[in-house]
């Protein structure tokens, strides 16, 4: 029945319904007490509660149609009023690591785009490159962070923070944060050499089993603070108590984050004193580096004292400390766990792919000596598709949101097949996955599901590849990742000759604020 329908029929019944109730409550049984007027209060205002949603949601329904929009399919549920029987769905989706395959079988299911509900809210699921895009780009600010994602860092990072500002104030992290990601700090190789060399040297000897993703994760920990604050963690050789305690409480943080993100505002506005004194113990170790980098500043004065470092690039503009503070652990927590999981998912795709390691080491002996520039690994074709390819088919940040901030239109997902515009209400969740998306076999052909890096020779694709996002939120630290995941596959392959897989389980995906692999990335290597 549709809501015009639904109007005609409710309002006369509930003013009917109101005159019964109140003939029968007060006048016939003398209740004229003042519970029982209470009583009859509480029944009028949700009955003119009701009319009133109603009546908007038609109003909306006309505008819609004005539009030339389509009506947006609706997945099934058992319970349609919170949607427990999805949630529930969805948990034991993401307890088993399946929760990427989970946003699969929907999307197939229910159609590209379509609505369900989450604990009592309508949520928009949509995969249309052309809405990503509308969302990202073309009518960005309709679409501000909010939701989960916002509820997941907002403890950790605060509300000024390039990843929790929306508006002005973001347009100012942003543009704060710019100058330190260009091209010639990236450049730059040596931050990472050092890193990659200690991880080398940690690697076991031929055909012993190692967790790869343990090892990135650490490399990738003592190449940030580095390259960010001047002075590495050291995990792979000798951290001090300071840095060991730093890194538990980043992964404290970053864990109960996650479950922000999951329980949205039950969690935010519980106090949590153990998220509070790590994020406090966190903000005070950042401190401690920037007060030596503002020192030295001053010693110097514009002087270049030192190799590249981020901190050092910040403080050109005079930024107060705590919001520099606030910035650098958003870099930390955007950079340091993506970069390394998707170097993880690489070394997972080649060890089950020989072929494609042949390929790859015949193009990295084509360069003499063991350490690259920066123009070579840019033109290193193969390498470069590999990459590319494995963040097709694993994304760190597997599925991204965003919510509206008034009525607006998408261009896709409306009518029986889904071609139409649709119009979207104010404060409507929306949700999309990469990582699905990625996986298309209409626009990746009927192998989407393979590791083919050759694919990349003559394919060209736009928001239906987008491991970094898109638009003017991109990913500002795309160049830094890819400069570092190449770096490491080249040192790697100029060491061992081959990998091998350890473990032989399902590609499972653990959901946290970054997807990582949940029981590691077993490995053994042979040497060159
Ligand atoms: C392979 C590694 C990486 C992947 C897959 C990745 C992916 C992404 C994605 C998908 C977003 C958009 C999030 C959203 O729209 O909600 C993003 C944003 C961001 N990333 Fe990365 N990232 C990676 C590495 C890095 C690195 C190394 C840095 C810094 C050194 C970094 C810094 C940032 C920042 C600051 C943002 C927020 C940008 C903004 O809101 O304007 N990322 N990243």
């Amino acid at each position: 029945m549709d809501s015009l329908a639904l109007l005609a029929f409710s309002v006369p019944l509930s003013a009917w319904g109101l005159s019964r109730a109140y003939v029968w409550l007060i006048v016939e049984n003398g209740h004229a007490t003042l519970s029982s007027y209470l009583f009859f209060l509480a029944l009028s205002a949700l009955a003119v509660k009701l009319s009133l949603s109603l009546f908007r949601k038609h109003r909306f329904e006309c505008r819609s149609r004005a539009l030339g929009c389509g009506p947006v399919a609706v997945s099934p549920h058992k319970d349609p009023v919170l949607g427990l029987d999805g949630f529930l769905k969805a948990l034991r989706a993401l307890k088993s690591h399946k929760l990427l395959d989970f946003y699969a079988v929907n999307f197939a299911s229910y159609g590209k785009t379509h609505y369900t509900i989450a604990l009592g809210k309508w949520v928009l699921m949509t995969n249309e490159a052309e809405n990503i895009k509308t969302i990202l780009s073309t009518k960005m600010d309709d679409w501000p962070i909010a939701g989960p994602r916002l509820f997941a860092t907002l403890p950790v990072l605060g509300p000024n923070s390039i990843f929790t500002s929306n508006g002005e104030a973001w347009r100012r992290a942003r543009a704060l944060l710019k100058p330190s990601f260009e091209r010639d700090q990236l450049t730059d190789l040596r931050c990472f050499d050092r890193h990659i060399g200690n991880m080398l040297s940690k690697i076991p000897a031929d055909g012993i089993a190692f967790d790869m993703q343990s090892l990135l994760l650490d490399m990738t920990m003592d190449s940030s603070t580095d390259f960010l604050l001047g002075y590495s963690t050291n995990l792979l050789t000798k951290a001090s108590p300071e840095a060991e305690h730093f890194v538990n409480n980043f992964e404290y943080a970053s864990r109960e984050s996650a479950k922000n993100a999951r329980l949205g505002p039950i969690l935010y506005y519980l106090p949590h004193p153990g998220l509070q004194k790590a994020v406090h113990a966190l903000r005070e170790y950042v401190r401690v580096y920037l007060k030596k980098a503002m020192a030295e500043k001053e010693q110097h004065a514009g002087i270049k004292h030192r190799s590249y470092v981020f901190l050092d690039e910040l403080l050109k503009a005079n930024p107060p400390e705590d919001y520099t503070i606030d910035q650098i652990i958003s870099i930390l927590i955007a950079g340091r766990d993506t970069t390394a999981v998707a170097m993880t998912a690489v070394f997972y795709f080649l060890a089950r792919n020989p072929a494609v390691v042949n390929k790859l080491r015949a193009e990295i002996s084509s360069i003499s000596g063991d350490t690259p520039t920066w123009e070579q690994l840019k033109h290193m074709k193969y390498l470069n598709n590999i990459v590319k390819e494995s963040l097709r088919l694993f994304s760190p940040v597997g599925t991204n949101s965003r919510t509206s901030n008034k009525e607006t239109l998408l261009p896709r997902g409306g009518g029986r097949d889904g071609s139409k515009p649709i119009l979207v209400p104010e404060g409507t969740p929306v949700r999309w996955s990469s990582h699905v998306l990625q996986r298309s076999k209409e626009v990746y052909g009927p192998d989407a599901d393979e590791f083919r890096p050759e694919r990349w020779d003559d394919l060209r694709v736009s928001w239906e590849y987008i491991p970094f996002s898109g638009g003017p939120r991109i990913c500002p630290g795309q160049q830094f990742a890819l400069t570092q995941i190449a770096y490491t596959l080249f040192k790697f392959f100029k060491t061992f000759h081959a990998i091998e897989a350890q473990d032989s389980g399902p590609f499972l995906a653990k959901a946290s604020l970054t997807n990582s692999l949940p029981y590691g990335c077993l490995v053994s290597v042979r040497r060159a």
